[in-house]
């Protein structure tokens, strides 16, 4: 089994697919970039890849919805939570009054909005394709102006010093992963399945109907989000997950039900539920 990743090695997608092999004795790929794990599934090149899907403090990874929404027909097999704690890292002997730039994943510069305000206001915030690509270039650099927003493990790999620890906007940060196959799970009785639906244009209360499905077949719904279409202002996708696996035959006919209400369904697959409470997450106090 090979499992490619957002690298390179020290990025917070390392950490999720290194519990993911722990449970599935995965091989790790990594690659650089979010649309790139989804090319080497669909290529053969890995079996299966794991990628970001929504965080706690900035919502949704736009490029993963996306990606399940417009361009694979890849499932989802299964979800992983982890907390996330993020480092302000620089070259060693670097002090915080030299940094006029700070470099991340655009995540993890939105995790970390109100310390870059109140303790950087006038850094430049520089957009990298993960956070650790972030760090190893920020140490190739050789700009002792440039700091980067990583995880500890990448500080180690790359020889950065921390600046400054936990620097994400609340204690209980957390980021949930999908690993995409060619193929969802099995049922285990403890399930989630995740779509997306249109409605019919200028329907009163198209939207409610399909979702009145639901509610009629004591579905619980654990997300609902829009996304827009991108080909007209007013025209979203509706995402949902939803508790229960589409094999399940409560939920078979719920969806069935749906799919006839839509305008268009799609399902991105149903995968053993993961969640971790609050106080796992809860970053200690130092
Ligand atoms: O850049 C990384 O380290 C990643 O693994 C990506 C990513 C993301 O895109 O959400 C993963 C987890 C954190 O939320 C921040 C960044």
């Amino acid at each position: 089994m090979r499992l490619a990743y957002l690298g390179p090695a020290g990025t917070f997608s390392e950490e999720a697919a290194l519990a993911q092999a722990a449970r599935d004795g995965a091989v790790l790929i990594p690659l650089s970039s979010i649309p790139a794990l989804v090319s080497a599934v669909e290529t053969g090149l890995a079996d299966r890849a794991i990628l970001p899907i929504e965080n706690s403090i900035e919502g949704t990874v736009s490029a993963t919805v996306d990606l399940l929404i417009h361009e694979t027909s890849l499932q989802i097999c299964a979800e992983l939570v982890l907390p996330v704690r993020h480092f302000l890292l620089a070259r060693p002997g670097t002090t915080l009054g030299q940094i006029r730039a700070v470099k991340s994943h655009p995540q993890a510069l939105g995790q970390c909005r109100r310390f870059l305000e109140r303790c950087l206001p006038a850094a430049e915030q520089i957009a990298s394709l993960s956070t650790a690509a972030a760090v190893a270039e920020m140490m190739q650099s050789g700009d002792d102006s440039c700091a980067a927003i990583g995880t500890l493990r990448a500080a180690e790999l790359y020889g950065a010093e921390v600046l400054a620890w936990d620097i994400q906007d609340h204690r209980t940060n957390m980021t949930r992963f999908i690993v995409l196959a060619a193929h969802d799970a099995e049922p285990t009785g403890q399930d989630r399945t995740s779509l997306c639906f249109t409605v019919k244009r200028n329907v009163p209360g198209a939207l409610v109907e399909v979702l009145n499905e639901l509610a009629a077949a004591n579905i619980q719904m654990t997300k609902v989000e829009s996304r827009p279409m991108k080909s007209a202002l007013g025209d979203y996708y509706f995402l949902v997950d939803i508790e229960g696996h589409r094999r399940d035959p409560h939920i078979a006919e719920a969806l069935a039900r749906m799919a006839e209400k839509a305008a268009e369904l799609k399902i991105f697959g149903s995968y053993p539920r993961h969640e971790i409470g609050i106080e796992e997450a809860r970053i200690p106090r130092r």
